[in-house]
Order: structure tokens, then C-alpha cells, then sequence
């Protein structure tokens, strides 16, 4: 594994606030989500990388090169932000071309690169049109093209979608994976939706109070929390990890996990492990079989109960792991649940995700966009 962008022991004093020996290292190529708490400092290491914060102690390192000292513009990074900073005086085609205008070449050359990039996010078409004039979902398309064109090795996403509505979101982050994986690019990206984390991170790193506390993947990091505010701040429960048996005429998934065969409306390919999770406000618990359309009924022994706020969280152990389920007070005194109760937690087919199969980041399911890799952009990858 080549390391491509690395921080260590990275110190920020911004006097009320404190970057406090951040180590962070990111394989060439892959893509890594900083997630944390509003305030954690997650924007102020990225800023860090890029270089409009000096660190008082620490190194960012680029290839193995220690670039701590070096100005932003010589550190051949990509940036993304949440409110795209588009400068409005310009169009879109003078937006994307920004960033190469200062390297040499002809017009004819720009044009192409231009054109090229344009073609890749989807917005071709929209070259000569004023910036005010886009959409929210076609501006951050501008935004990410004038941020690959310069060929960046590493693209920093700050918040990228989270201005966007949720289909346009989605659309993104397919978008994404496909350049990414095309371009071999590295990427950093600060986000508070674990979508994004479970749809494009290799790598996820915990950032609290400005310390980073936990790195791992997505499926170590969501099963396996370390115990405090990372499992606190994921509300990493009822993660089980199965394989998928079969699918059926219905469209549902079974899956085994462990002894039990659960079904799932996502779906997944037979034979694949998967990691599922249902929210533990989508479980039922009842004294006995509650209805079939409820598809995954699963016997427990309830090992835990606790009261929080307006809910009641019952930990249940059934063959093999527990889940919690978090119901309304009444709902548990009606129940008359106990700990050492025999139960059952029932939920539906669909509040059953499958949130991880194999290994969904860079997958090559994308809709609407060519598949075939950029000439232009190849090199960028080195390929
Ligand atoms: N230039 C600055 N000078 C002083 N303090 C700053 C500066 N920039 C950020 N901070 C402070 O650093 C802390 C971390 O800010 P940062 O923007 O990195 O948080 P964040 O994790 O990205 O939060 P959010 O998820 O809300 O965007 C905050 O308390 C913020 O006020």
C-alpha cells in the first residue's frame, strides 16, 4: 500500500480551538470520510491539508513529501465545498478552466480539457451559461469539474452534498465513485451523512474535540466503535453481517445471519457476505408472532432495558447476537417487559438495508454516465 496524503501528529491553535495530534493516512486511491461532531474540527484539518492553516507542530505529507510548508496552490489538491464558491462574474466553461489557465498550452488544448471534464460530470451542455442561473445539483457538478481539471492527486470534499436534495445527492455520489475509480484519485471527504460514508469510503477516521479517535473501514468502525462517543456518536447499533441464501419472486432477499434467516427488499447478490443493520425505532417488540407482513420475527431473550427521554431500549440476545430495540414508554409498560423475558423483535423486509454488500465503494453500478475513462484525465491517473 502506497500512502498517498498523510498527517502526523498534525497541531492547530486557533486560541478557543485546537487541532491536538491528528495522524491521519490515506492509500493511493483511496477515499477516505472524516465524519464527527459540529465543532470537532473537521474542516479546520482539511483546510489544514490544503494549506490555509500553518500547524504549530505536525506534517502533511503528500507522496511521502512534506509539503507543511509549501503554498496551497503548489500542492496539487482538488477542493469541493459545501456552497460550491463559484465566482459568479464567470460562466461555467471559464469556471472549469480557471484553474488551468495559469499552466501553458493553447486555447485549443483548454477547450478540449474543458469539454472533456464537462462531458465526464454531466454538463456539457451547460458550458456558456451564467453561474446564477444553475441548479444547486448542476453547480456542484461545475464545481467538482473545476476541481478535477487540474489533475489533482488528492480532491477534498468539505460537506460537498449537503446542500443538495436527496435524489440529487444520490446522483453525486454515483457520479463520484465512477471518477474517482477512474481517475484513481485519493480523496478526503468531511461529511456529517453516513450515506456518504457507506456508499463511497474505503476508510472512515473519528474526529472529536480535535483528536482524531478512531480510523478503520466503514464495517470496522459501524461493528466494532470504540466504546465512549464514537459508538455514542455513530449510534452504531444492531450491525449483523450475514450471507445472502437467495432471492426470491417477491424481490426479497434472505439472508443468514447466523442461525437465523432474515429478509431484506435490498437487494444483493446470492452467495455475497453482507453487513445489514436495522434502526432500532423500526423494531417491534412483542410477547408473541406479530403479523406476517412484519417479515423478520426473530425470538430473543431480553438481557437490558433502559429508559431514555420518551424511549424504553431493550437489548435482546437471540441465537447468535442481540439488537436493540427502542420503544415508547407506554409501549414497554404495556408489554410488561422484564429483563430475562422471553420476546420477540419483529420488523419489516424493508427496514432491513443492507449496508454494505462486499464492497460497494468504487463499484462500477452506474447509471446514465459512460464507463469508458477519460483520454484527457487518464494521465492525471497515471494510467
Ligand atoms: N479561523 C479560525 N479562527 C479561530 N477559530 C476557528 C477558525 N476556524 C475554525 N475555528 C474554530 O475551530 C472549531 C472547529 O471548526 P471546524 O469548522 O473545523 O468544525 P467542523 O468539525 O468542520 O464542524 P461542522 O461540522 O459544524 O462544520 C470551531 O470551534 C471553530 O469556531
Amino acid at each position: 500500500m502506497t500512502v498517498l496524503l498523510e498527517v502526523q501528529n498534525l497541531h492547530v491553535d486557533l486560541g478557543e480551538f485546537s487541532l491536538r495530534g491528528a495522524d491521519l493516512a490515506i492509500a493511493e486511491g483511496d477515499y477516505c470520510c472524516l465524519i464527527g461532531d459540529s465543532g470537532a474540527g473537521k474542516s479546520v484539518l482539511l483546510e489544514t491539508v490544503v494549506g490555509s492553516f500553518r500547524p504549530h507542530r505536525g506534517k502533511v505529507l503528500l507522496h511521502g513529501q512534506d509539503v507543511t510548508n509549501c503554498p496551497p496552490e503548489l500542492r496539487n489538491l482538488g477542493i469541493v465545498y459545501q456552497d460550491y464558491m463559484l465566482f459568479p462574474h464567470l460562466n461555467v466553461f471559464d469556471n472549469i478552466a480557471f484553474g488551468l489557465r495559469r499552466q501553458k498550452g493553447s486555447r485549443t488544448e483548454l477547450k478540449n480539457e474543458v469539454n472533456t471534464i464537462a462531458a465526464r460530470v454531466g454538463i456539457e451542455h451547460l458550458l456558456h451559461r451564467d453561474i446564477k442561473t444553475l441548479s444547486g445539483g448542476e453547480q456542484q457538478r461545475a464545481a467538482l469539474a473545476r476541481a478535477l481539471i487540474t489533475r489533482p492527486q488528492v480532491l477534498l470534499l468539505d460537506e460537498a452534498f449537503s446542500a443538495l436534495d436527496v435524489a440529487s445527492r444520490e446522483r453525486m455520489r454515483r457520479l463520484l465513485r465512477e471518477l474517482v475509480k477512474d481517475l484513481h484519485v485519493t480523496v478526503l471527504h468531511v461529511t456529517h451523512d453516513m450515506e456518504d460514508v457507506w456508499a463511497l469510503a474505503d476508510q472512515v477516521a473519528v474526529l472529536h474535540d480535535g483528536q482524531i479517535l478512531q480510523t478503520g473501514s466503514p464495517e470496522h468502525i459501524f461493528s466494532c466503535p470504540q466504546p465512549g462517543f464514537v459508538a455514542e456518536f455513530l449510534g452504531a447499533r444492531n450491525v449483523l453481517h450475514g450471507s445472502v441464501l437467495q432471492c426470491d419472486a417477491s424481490g426479497l432477499t434472505h439472508v443468514a445471519v447466523g442461525q437465523i434467516d432474515l429478509f431484506s427488499a435490498d437487494q444483493a447478490a446470492v452467495g455475497r457476505e453482507v453487513h445489514l443493520s436495522v434502526r432500532p425505532e423500526e423494531l417491534a417488540v412483542a410477547r408473541q408472532q406479530l403479523p406476517i407482513t412484519l417479515r423478520n420475527q426473530i425470538p430473543v431473550k431480553i438481557r437490558h432495558l433502559e429508559r431514555r427521554g420518551p424511549l424504553v431500549w431493550v437489548t435482546g440476545e437471540a441465537a447468535g447476537f442481540s439488537l436493540e430495540a427502542a420503544v415508547t414508554v407506554s409501549g414497554a409498560q404495556e408489554q410488561e417487559l422484564k429483563v430475562g423475558d422471553e420476546a420477540v423483535f419483529a420488523f419489516s423486509a424493508s427496514s432491513l438495508r443492507v449496508i454494505a454488500p462486499e464492497n460497494q465503494a468504487h463499484s462500477n453500478r452506474l447509471e446514465g454516465l459512460s464507463a469508458e475513462p477519460l483520454p484527457a484525465l487518464e494521465a492525471m491517473a497515471g494510467g
